[in-house]
């Protein structure tokens, strides 16, 4: 059986748990679709904030390149007549001046590595380096290069100078216009790097650029970026962000911690961008915040809890308390009582308690009051039914049940009992002459005299009008005899207030012992009056005695 009480405090803890968790969850998922929003917008600015300054860089170093490709020098040292004079002559002289120039420019320039100039087939003439990087031009450079004026490689990583170039080849043309061949300059990428992100109007992250397999080549914080060893991403990660560009996804960034990141592709250059932010900061407010919430519930629980406690607690105690009351009631024990000090519905039940259990008590005595009395009427009722009302002797019902029980004593026994039956003498003469109120006087005198002649152990029976039957217990016709003698002697002289008067009275008695014939009170009875109506006969004022069929008649 689950109490009252642990459901109070189960229900209180759910009333207070399940509310506050929809809602916190629900506002969580809200703040959680929030920040997912403003993480996708912000990612985004960052990463086309980065693509715009690299096409911008990119068409500054153009403008760049095409400006060093009109130079004069460059233009006659590959004019076709210079060309041919350097052939015949098998001098290094052209190619020599084409080097010094290249040489010069690029202490010019601090973001050029190499600057290369080449013939219409690709031909290496000249560079500012011994061995210059190798740039492959597409077959049909001329054409592509003639129409839109430049080709741009695709970013790489470059061992050699341990950071990512960017190759830009534009035509040398004659004064006619005619393509003499072509000079390529190779510039370093970490040029651009501090403007990759807008100190101030930037949002918060990182922007990294990939080459074609995936690697860092340059990024906006400089640290990550390992010149040694470059920093490559998840390919799997990189193919689904290049194929959903402009869409985030969390995965292990390049510092090895969780990010969120999306991509942009630029197609000229063929380069990824991709912008990224650190997971924990996007999510350290909305973590604090779910700490907080949780930890605020679990407060609250606890105090719900504690409420909930001490309300079914109060509850309970006083509710066990009467149930206790209750039970000692429910066995008999009606001292009880309860005290209260709370002033509300308990309170009033435990007041009412009291209150039942008082009436309860004053139920009882009364009950108990009349029980008594009733008892007292029983006995007395039972005293009468047994009694006879004028003598105080055993009445006739009353003899007969004595009667019954000493023969069935007698049955089991064999002890054997005596019977005397009495009459007076010439009563009806004393009757009529005294009046009945004397007679009934003599009669009860008599009674007494029979009453005091007797053992407690015998009975003596009024048996009608003027007879009576004694029943001495245990006892043999020889001391039945004595006792009928004692009576017949005590009863000689009776007197009568009435009148004022001691009368001669007599009695004949007959008297007889129990014996095995005697199996019914009728049989008893019959033989007793059979002695008595002997003692009449024989004279009256005396006792005749049946002896047991051993004996012979007295
Ligand atoms: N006063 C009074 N008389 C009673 C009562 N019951 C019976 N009697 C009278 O008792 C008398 C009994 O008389 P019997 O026993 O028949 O005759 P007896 O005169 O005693 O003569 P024997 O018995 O032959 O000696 C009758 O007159 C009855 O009316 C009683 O309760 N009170």
């Amino acid at each position: 059986m689950r109490s009252i009480k642990s459901k109070i405090i189960v229900f209180s803890i759910l009333a207070t748990l399940i509310p506050s968790l929809g809602l916190g969850i629900l506002s969580f998922q809200q703040n959680e679709t929030m920040i997912n929003e403003n993480v996708t917008r912000e990612l985004r600015a960052l990463a086309n904030y980065a693509s715009r300054e690299l096409e911008l860089w990119i068409k500054e170093q153009n403008l760049t390149v095409r400006e060093l490709a009109t130079s004069k020098i460059l233009i006659e040292g590959l004019s076709k007549d210079n060309q041919a004079q350097a052939r015949k002559n098998k001098l290094k002289v052209q190619r020599k001046g084409l080097e010094l120039y290249l040489q010069s420019v690029h202490k010019r320039l601090e973001t050029v590595l190499e600057l290369t100039v080449v013939d219409v087939e690709g031909g290496i003439l000249a560079s500012n380096v011994e061995s210059p990087f190798p740039v492959k031009l597409s077959p049909d450079w001329p054409q592509d290069a003639s129409i839109q004026g430049e080709v741009v490689a695709p970013p790489q990583w470059n061992a050699d100078y341990a950071t990512a170039v960017l190759s830009i080849a534009v035509p040398i043309l004659s004064v006619d216009d005619f393509i003499l061949g072509a000079l390529i300059v190779t510039f370093d990428l970490r040029d651009i790097q501090s403007n990759l992100k807008d100190k101030i109007k930037s949002p918060p992250g990182d922007v990294l650029l990939l080459d074609k397999d995936g690697n860092v080549m340059l990024a906006s914080d400089a640290a990550i970026v390992n010149p040694e060893n470059p920093v490559s991403l998840d390919p799997a990660v990189i193919e689904r962000l290049r194929n959903n560009p402009g869409e985030y996804e969390i995965f292990q960034g390049p510092r090895q911690e969780k990010v969120a990141g999306l991509a942009y592709m630029s197609e000229k250059p063929l380069i990824t961008i991709i912008a990224t932010r650190s997971h924990q900061l996007i999510y350290a407010f909305w973590e604090q915040q779910r700490n907080l919430f949780v930890g605020l519930i679990s407060i609250i629980i606890l105090v719900v809890a504690a409420i909930a406690f001490q309300m079914s607690h109060a509850i309970v105690v006083p509710l066990r308390r009467l149930i206790d009351a209750t039970g000692k009631i429910v066995q008999g024990d009606l001292n009880v009582e309860l005290t209260s000090m709370q002033r509300n519905e308990l309170g009033q039940l435990t007041q009412m308690f009291n209150q039942m259990t008082n009436q309860l008590r004053l139920d009882q005595a009364k009950i108990e009051e009349a029980s008594a009395a009733m008892q007292q009427k029983n006995a007395l009722l039972e005293t009468l039914s047994v009694t006879d009302s004028l003598t105080g002797l055993f009445n006739r019902n009353k003899l007969n049940a004595i009667i019954n029980d000493q023969l069935a004593r007698y049955e089991r026994n064999k002890r054997p009992f005596s019977v005397l039956m009495i009459d007076v003498d010439h009563f009806k003469t004393l009757n009529d002459s005294l009046g009945h109120v004397a007679g009934d006087e003599i009669i009860a005198g008599i009674a007494r005299k029979i009453s005091q002649s007797i053992r407690n152990v015998d009975f003596a029976a009024r048996f009608g009008g003027d007879e009576f039957i004694i029943i001495l217990a245990d006892t043999a016709i020889s001391e039945a005899l004595k006792t009928a003698e004692r009576i017949r002697a005590h009863a000689a002289s009776v007197h009568c207030s009435t009148i004022s008067k001691t009368f001669k009275v007599t009695l004949s008695i007959g008297v007889i012992q129990s014996e095995p014939e005697d199996t019914s009170l009728t049989i008893l009875l019959s033989r007793v009056d059979g002695a008595l109506y002997e003692a009449k006969r024989s004279g009256r004022d005396r006792v005749y005695c049946v002896q047991p069929k051993s004996d012979s008649a007295t």
